[in-house]
């Protein structure tokens, strides 16, 4: 049996008031297969307490994160890059970039129910809706600036071609790392 790695961590962990909805390991995502084996969501360790931090901001104000996918094997991208190949929305295989080394996450919010709010587009709209620039409607900036601030707050930046992503702020100083979420079960 592999041993943990303590440079990665369960969100759950941090927070258990998070949702975890990770859309690769279902086929309810733009490639309609089931790109990995895991539902656990793990991150590196620093990556998760700025998520917690997030995630108690969101709570007070009666929000909560849901998230869609986290830490991504590198060949779990290639996957995902064989079927969209612009790294303008899928990111080239390299296991020193965002989501392969476990540095970023893609989210949304919901209400304290775990009701979705409204957003400018669906995770995945590979659209100029999807852009931090595009239009959006009084509610859906209302959801938007609520989970931009937060995640700022928090030490994430967004990316700005997806609404959902969001990029640790330190995430130059990690070097790649890969790891199986499978042994970080709770
Ligand atoms: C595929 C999409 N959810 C995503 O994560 N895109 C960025 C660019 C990535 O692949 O890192």
């Amino acid at each position: 049996m592999p041993e943990k790695d303590p440079d990665f961590m369960n969100v759950l962990a941090v927070d258990p008031n998070i949702i975890v909805d990770l859309k690769y390991a279902t086929t309810d995502n733009f490639t309609h297969q089931m790109i990995y084996d895991f539902t656990t969501a793990v991150a590196r360790t620093g990556t998760v307490k700025k998520l917690g931090i997030a995630s108690r901001l969101l709570y007070d104000q009666g929000y909560r994160l849901k998230i869609w996918d986290a830490f991504r094997p590198v060949t779990a991208q290639a996957k995902l890059f064989s079927v969209v190949s612009d790294p303008m929305w899928v990111a080239e295989p390299n296991p020193n970039y965002s989501h392969q080394k476990g540095v970023t996450f893609d989210l949304t919010l919901t209400d304290l129910d775990g009701h979705e709010v409204e957003m400018q587009s669906a995770f995945d709209d590979f659209t100029g809706k999807a852009k931090r620039s595009a239009p959006r409607t009084a509610i859906q900036e209302a959801n938007y600036q609520r989970l931009d601030q937060a995640m700022t707050q928090a030490g994430f930046m967004g990316y700005e071609n997806e609404w959902w992503d969001y990029r640790d702020t330190d995430m130059d100083t990690y070097g790649p790392k890969q790891t199986d979420p499978n042994l970080y079960q709770l």
